[in-house]
């Protein structure tokens, strides 16, 4: 160990020189010029001194103290409410911290090391002006558990964690020496002692930490390194990208929605390199923007890369107000697109169908003759049903032994001379419906009539649904073997309604047949094959599939189950198809007979498995490559039909006749009338056609008698033609469909009124409508007799209300049997103002005493509406 001079030990200690030779001075040392040396001895002599003088000693000089603790008390209190109700407990809490320096050998020489530092000063110094840290999360650590952690240290000196108690009660162990906060310090003395308590632990430190900071430093520093090399990677990534960009960006754009994909990527990309790679634009960015028919508003923004807000700002610079979720037509967003600086590119939305399509064409386009698809119309109970039975029960179970014959909706008879197609849903009905759907799908429709009774209303119906789809007719005269049958007087009948047989020089063919016997059966499948033959019915038998489904369900074990039938091309299992607005792979076929099949060819009817849901009958199906395409052509379906299905609503408007005529879109008014008597159908039916002029032809679609039913709403939308009741009502079916479907429909009850709107409509003059409002329906359940009011009907409200000032109407079968007044309304005996819809309620209707159990009294208002056009 060396001894030091006076100067160094006053650097050292950190004191001015003069004061430490004064204290040398006081002490009696020899030393007393700065470069005198002084010895361990005189250090220690030194110390004692200075202890000495300020009153600290224990004692001998040489007894330096064990431990010095240093000690802070405070007292506080917390008031703490517990129990709402309950009075506040004030707690009264005293802090007591203290932190306790221990010698465990010998002070160690003043200056033993050569190493001294700023640090050891500055540690003193800190540690006198710092306030004992308070840390109430520290356990207090115990005199014994001190002991015991400080026993086998090797070290001179060891300064001990700072110790907090916290108690209410207890006071602090007494072999202490206690320093008091509160009490005047001798901080020079401290300063002395602990100058040399203190160093030895900053040395310490002073080492550990510069191993330590060798390895912070060294983590450091390959934690810098490795940040460094990834975000050179991220630069180079996100460089690329804007490069690839760059190039779309000049190349054109990217179709469809892949381009959603791209886009979300580039997002990332532009993320990550945020901060390094972005580039203000310095030009406007000129975009090619593709605009289908119908595009909402928020997409059309995100095409432009602008705001919401702005386009729909533009708009309303344009006249147009529209929200942020409303579809603008094409040609509006491409002015908007042009104003907006960018270039539109208008994209029809049945290209890619269009496309599919052609492609279809192009494969196939070897045509080959098929077979012909035929419907069975006719009146009830003429026999359409039994034929039906009898030739699929002869024909099809017998060409498939053994096999289970199952109403699939379809089904094929081979003959000799070919084979025929019949689609098993009798009754024009179906066959309307379906056309409403826009599916031609029959080639042949056979109008079946009884021999023994003859043209029927439904007989006519039939023909008239017939030609309007324009569909040749073969009429099947049935029951031949009935002893009354009269098979002349059929063919006579049918002649007045233009239905002429080939042998009396028409071009109808005429086939008499019973679906009892048999009898002429053959001949009826003769005449249709003859008859495709005549159309020259003609299908590619090869490549991608498409045609039309005709029924389809949801089966328990087997999911979505659809019959369809195959128009052109061969559809094989296990390929993608479109159905409508469902999709899905063929995972299996089924013929009528239930036997699976492979594939299906032309004119062929089968089971298919494998669809995402039920399409509807009537939907179109086709093959196509994959299933994101069967996906993509699935949502552009649900969009089309949507728009087509408003396009006919709005052309079979009658307030839109004119409009329509004008812009050249309609040259043609269609009207499907029904009427309360035949008398009245033809005298309308005369004087509206009169009405066509040069620019517009009114056609009678169809004319027939009774009230209006579902097949007249399907046929009234089919050929986007205006219903009109001439004091018939429609019934409730009907009625349902005519709501869902928006179809217009008209009442009337006098014929001139009927002929003046239409007249009206044409040519545009239509004035303010006196529109009918029907504000409740009444069912007669029961009729009394009254000597006051005559017949009473007991009546349940089914529809809205009955007020008795209103006008009524007396409904039988949905036709009109009396236009009036009530003369009483009442419940219980009462005379009430109003019943509503789910009460019984006792009706007498004016000057009319004829009203039956379950005729119906309508309620209804007059209400003037200005019309729109
Ligand atoms: N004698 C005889 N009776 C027949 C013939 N065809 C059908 N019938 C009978 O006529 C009745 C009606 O036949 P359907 O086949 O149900 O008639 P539909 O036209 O299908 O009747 P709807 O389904 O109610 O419209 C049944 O009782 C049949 O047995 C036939 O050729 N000769």
């Amino acid at each position: 160990m060396s001894d030091k001079t006076v100067r160094q030990l006053a650097e050292v200690v950190g004191i001015p020189l003069e004061r430490l030779l004064e204290q040398l001075k006081e002490a009696g040392l020899s030393a007393h010029a700065p470069d005198d040396v002084i010895s361990e001895d005189e250090k220690v002599k030194l110390l004692a001194h200075l202890r000495k003088r300020h009153g600290k000693s224990t004692g001998e000089t040489d007894a330096a103290p064990k431990r010095v603790t240093l000690k802070r008390r405070t007292v506080s209190e917390l008031k703490q409410s517990n129990a709402p109700g309950s009075s506040a407990k004030t707690i009264s809490i005293e802090v007591r911290k203290k932190k306790t320096y221990v010698k465990r050998a010998e002070v160690a020489p003043v200056g033993d090391e050569p190493k001294e530092s700023e640090e050891i000063k500055k540690t003193e110094e800190r540690i006198q002006a710092e306030p004992t840290p308070v840390s109430t999360e520290q356990p207090p650590v115990s005199a014994v558990t001190e002991e015991k952690a400080t026993k086998g240290e090797e070290e001179l000196f060891e300064r001990e964690q700072p110790v907090d108690e916290v108690a209410t009660t207890a006071e602090a162990p007494q072999d202490k020496i206690s320093v008091d906060d509160s009490e005047p310090v001798d901080k020079e003395a401290l300063t002395e002692a602990q100058a040399i308590e203190i160093r030895k632990e900053t040395e310490r430190k002073a080492r550990l930490s510069e191993t330590e900071r060798k390895k912070e430093e060294e983590k450091k520093r390959r934690l810098e390194a490795a940040v460094e090399k990834n975000a050179e990677k991220v630069r180079q990534l996100a460089a690329a990208r804007m490069e690839s960009q760059k190039k779309k960006r000049q190349g054109g754009q990217a179709a469809g929605k892949g381009k959603k994909k791209g886009k979300q990527k580039d997002r990332s990309g532009a993320q990550a390199d945020l901060k390094h790679q972005f580039e203000k634009p310095v030009a406007p960015v000129i975009r090619d923007v593709t605009i289908p028919e119908h595009i909402i508003v928020s997409d059309l923004a995100q095409k432009m890369s602008v705001k919401a807000a702005e386009v729909i700002k533009q708009l309303m610079k344009m006249g147009m107000m529209a929200t942020i979720n409303q579809s603008i037509d094409q040609e509006t967003a491409v002015l908007l697109v042009e104003e907006m600086g960018h270039k539109a590119i208008m994209q029809s939305d049945d290209d890619l169908e269009a496309e599919i399509l052609a492609a279809l064409k192009e494969e196939s386009s070897q045509e080959m003759s098929r077979a012909p698809i035929v419907t069975i119309m006719g009146h009830v109970d003429h026999g359409k049903t039994s034929l039906l039975d009898y030739i699929r029960e002869t024909r099809v179970a017998a060409g498939e032994a053994g096999g289970i014959t199952q109403h699939i909706g379809a089904y094929q008879v081979v003959t000799d001379h070919g084979s025929v197609t019949f689609l098993d849903t009798p009754g024009h009905a179906a066959f309307t419906a379906m056309r409403a759907r826009g599916a031609e799908l029959t080639d042949v429709v056979i109008v079946v009539v009884a021999a023994d009774d003859g043209v029927m209303p439904q007989t006519k119906e039939a023909v008239e649904h017939a030609r309007a789809a324009n569909v040749p007719i073969i009429v099947a005269i049935n029951k031949i073997d009935k002893p009354q049958a009269n098979p002349e007087k059929v063919m006579q009948e049918m002649s007045t309604i233009n239905v002429v047989p080939e042998e009396w020089g028409g071009d109808v063919q005429f086939i008499k047949v019973s679906a009892k016997t048999g009898e002429g059966i053959d001949d009826l499948i003769e005449a249709l094959i003859l008859q495709a033959e005549i159309l020259e019915l003609k299908a590619p038998a090869e490549g991608s599939a498409s045609g039309i489904v005709v029924e389809s369900r949801l089966d328990k074990g087997r999911g979505a189950v659809a019959t369809i039938l195959v128009q052109r091309g061969m559809l094989e299992k296990g390929q993608f198809v479109l159905c409508g607005h469902e999709y899905g792979r063929v995972r299996a076929m089924f013929n009528e007979n239930g036997k699976a099949v492979k594939e299906a060819g032309p004119s062929t009817p089968v089971e298919i498995l494998g669809l995402s849901g039920t399409p509807n009958a009537g939907d179109e199906f086709l093959v196509v490559q994959n299933e994101r395409a069967a996906r993509e052509l699935a949502e552009h379906r649900e969009d089309k039909s949507k728009i087509s299905r408003m396009a006919a609503q709005q052309a079979a408007k009658l307030d839109q006749v004119f409009s329509k005529m004008a812009t050249g879109e309609t040259a043609s008014l269609n009207l499907v009338i029904k009427t309360d008597v035949q008398g009245s159908l033809e005298a309308l039916r005369e004087s509206l056609i009169k009405l066509s002029s040069d620019e517009v032809e009114v056609k009678v679609v169809y004319g027939g008698v009774g009230g209006i039913n579902e097949g007249d709403v399907n046929l009234a939308l089919a050929s986007g033609a205006i219903l009109i009741g001439f004091n018939v009502r429609a019934d409730t079916a009907a009625r349902k469909l005519i709501e869902e479907k928006d179809v217009d429909l008209h009442y009337y009850s006098v014929i001139y009124q009927a002929i003046d709107e239409v007249k009206s409509s044409i040519s545009g003059m239509l004035a303010p409508e006196i529109k009918e409002t029907i504000v409740g329906l009444a069912e007669v359940r029961d009729v009394f007799r009254s000597p006051k009011f005559g017949a009473v009907a007991g009546c349940m409200v089914v529809e809205g209300f009955v007020k008795r000032n209103l006008p009524i109407r007396v409904l039988r079968e949905n036709v009109v049997i009396y236009e009036g007044q009530l003369e009483s309304l009442r419940r219980f005996k009462d005379d009430v103002a109003e019943v509503k819809m789910g009460m019984e309620c006792g009706i007498g209707v004016k000057n009319y005493n004829d009203v039956k159990v379950g005729d119906h009294i309508e309620v209804f208002e007059r209400v003037e509406v200005k019309r729109e056009l």
